[in-house]
């Protein structure tokens, strides 16, 4: 017998072993879903990064709750507020704990970091070391001063290149780096120089491999195999936590009280890098996405892009640059100090986890506390964009490619565009 001929033997082997065996085990009663292939399961039909615009649509199909299988794992995706709420809110002791697969247990150490850690006693206490210097209101108070000079440089820098109003720039670039300036003083009371900053460049680096490592399962393109890659992300963290966390003038800094809580035993040295590693993807590439997104959405709707120059104008009178206090300003509020995100809205939307029609930030247990420091720092970044240049794409384009791909934690536009950044008098 050739090989081939043994090979199509094997294979046939394999299927007749798998059909007895999905006879032969009970029959569950599982949530309705479309054919599954044997092996592979859905993942053809969705492909590795469970885009949620595909699964929007198959929920039209199937129902609100519906089951994919992916390779042979069974996924139930729900889709209706109300499954929403009964699993994050009513079940939410039961869904406490996120799923992780091979990769992520190599890039957070079987779960010894704050995102991935089993819903228990551990999470608990990083998520109380995260609190005080990340998601309380004392931070925005204390952040937003650089955060809007941060937002100005930008504006600044942008305004006076040559090519921005002309042929157009790709603004990601200039985001990324005030990003990672704008967390890494919260983090570490430490500020890049420059885009050429040697850190900032080793951080960039790191940070590209985690992700091109959580994506792909492989760290694409020229570079180590995936273990080696992981030591050396590991070993780079280390090196940013001993050059910036034992700074004297960083002792109001988190990395500082991260360190105390260590010291006290009261997490170990693996629960600390991977806490730091958590903070480069969750807090770095969520709000870079996020105002990217923005601003693309600016440029493809300029109607909206007017009508946001014209509020902030009418409001705040021209030539004044928002401000933190702005968002939250008596002047312009009904009952500033009270939670009511509607108001942004007119449509009762509530983006803080309360609402189950739109889970920005998540909800309940394992909800994203940052929403205190993202809503104030996006507001800033992109308002002062609007309030200072027009942004439109570039020329002999109509829009900009807002496609998405997906991250590791959240989806982003997948191609770098470039956008014409029109100064305003
Ligand atoms: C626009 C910005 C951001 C968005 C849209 C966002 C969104 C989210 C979402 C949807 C989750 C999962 C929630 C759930 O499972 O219910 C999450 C978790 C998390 N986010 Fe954010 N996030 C953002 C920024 C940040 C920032 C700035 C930080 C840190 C300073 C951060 C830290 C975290 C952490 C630590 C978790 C895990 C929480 C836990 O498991 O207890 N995020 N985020």
């Amino acid at each position: 017998m050739g090989l081939e001929s043994a090979v199509q033997g094997l294979l046939v082997a394999v299927l007749v072993g798998l059909l007895i065996a999905k006879l032969r085990a009970p029959k569950l009663k599982l949530p309705p879903g479309t054919v599954a292939l044997p092996i592979v399961g859905n993942w053809l039909q969705v492909g590795d990064d469970l885009n949620h615009r595909n699964l929007a649509e198959m929920s039209k199909k199937y129902g609100d709750v519906f089951m994919l299988k992916m390779g042979q794992r069974n996924l139930v995706m729900v889709s209706s507020p109300e499954a929403a709420k009964e699993v994050l809110h009513t079940q939410g002791t039961e869904f406490g704990s996120r799923e992780r697969n091979v990769v992520y247990d190599i890039l957070i150490g079987n779960g010894q970091d704050m995102v991935f850690a089993v819903y228990e006693e551990d999470w608990r206490k990083m998520r109380r070391i995260m609190t005080v210097p990340f998601f309380t209101s004392k931070v925005v108070q204390q952040s937003r001063g650089t955060w809007e000079d941060d937002a100005l440089r930008v504006v600044e820098e942008l305004r006076t290149r040559p090519e921005a109003s002309t042929t157009g720039v790709v603004i990601r670039n200039r985001l990324n780096s005030m990003m990672y300036n704008s967390i890494y003083r919260l983090m570490f009371d430490r500020r890049f120089e420059n885009e050429e900053d040697p850190l900032f460049l080793r951080l960039k680096a790191l940070n590209g491999g985690r992700s091109r490592l959580a994506q792909k399962g492989v760290p694409g393109g020229p570079g180590p195999a995936p273990g080696g890659l992981q030591r050396t992300l590991r070993g780079r963290t280390q090196e940013t936590v001993r050059d910036d966390g034992t700074k004297p003038d960083g002792e109001k800094a988190a990395i500082y009280l991260i360190l105390e809580a260590q010291r006290k035993g009261e997490i170990s040295e693996d629960n600390l890098l991977y806490i730091v590693e958590n903070i480069n993807v969750a807090a770095i590439e969520t709000m870079l996405w996020s105002i990217e997104g923005g601003v693309a959405e600016l440029v493809n709707n300029p109607d909206i892009q007017t009508r946001v120059s014209e509020e902030l104008d009418h409001t705040l009178g021209k030539g004044n640059l928002i401000t933190e206090l702005d968002t939250y300003n008596p002047k312009h509020w009904d009952q500033p100090g009270r939670f009511m995100p509607e108001r942004f809205s007119g449509n009762n939307i509530e983006v803080s986890g309360g609402d189950f029609r739109f889970l920005p930030f998540g909800s309940g247990r394992r909800s994203c506390r940052s929403i205190i420091i993202a809503m104030p720092l996006l507001t800033i970044v992109l308002s002062r964009l609007v309030q200072s240049m027009g942004q439109l794409s570039p020329p002999g384009m109509k829009k900009v490619d807002v496609a998405e791909k997906g991250g590791q934690f959240s989806r982003h536009i997948a191609t770098r565009s470039t956008m014409v950044c029109k100064p305003i008098a």
